[in-house]
């Protein structure tokens, strides 16, 4: 049972046949690849996180996005259950840049670099490259290791 949630936001950016990450250079996740996101504001919705979140760490600015996943991360002996929600974006203004936080790369969608990624996003992604949208719920031990999960595919979120 975890006492408090906390929620981010992670926005996918696609375009033809290629999917944009960003390799983190500091902080929660450091060293691997990723969307593009963090906390949620007090004074923003979620969709306003995901788009500053999206500009202040790739210099894109979202015009569109939209609502495809929701995940749930639980780790042993953290009380704190991270509600993150997924955007995807294929409307957006300006070239990815390097920042502070995230070094951006475009993958082609058969060339993914899952090994340098958390390790639930090889389960999840398949969905999200097939435009089925879904919501799942992830027990860690430490960084590395799924120790069960749920995932479901929702036909509304
Ligand atoms: N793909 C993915 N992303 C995250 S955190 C993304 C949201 C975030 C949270 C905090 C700082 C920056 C970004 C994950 N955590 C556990 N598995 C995971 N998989």
């Amino acid at each position: 049972m975890s006492t408090s949630q906390k929620i981010f936001t992670l926005a996918m950016v696609r375009k033809t046949n290629a999917l944009l990450l960003g390799l983190k250079k500091k902080g929660f996740g450091e060293g691997k690849w990723n969307g593009f996101g963090g906390k949620v504001e007090k004074d923003e919705t979620i969709s306003e996180g995901a788009v500053r979140e999206l500009e202040e760490e790739s210099g894109l600015v979202a015009k569109c996005l939209t609502k495809i996943g929701i995940l749930e991360f639980e780790f042993v002996g953290d009380p704190v259950l991270f509600e993150v929600h997924v955007f995807d974006v294929t409307q957006y203004e300006g070239e990815p840049v390097e920042t502070e936080e995230m070094k951006p790369q475009w993958f082609p969608e058969d060339g993914i670099p899952y090994e340098k990624m958390w390790p639930d996003d090889i389960l999840w992604y398949p969905l999200y490259l097939k435009g089925i949208k879904f919501r799942g719920h992830f027990l860690y031990q430490g960084y590395d290791t799924i120790l069960n999960y749920t995932l479901t595919q929702m036909d509304h979120l």
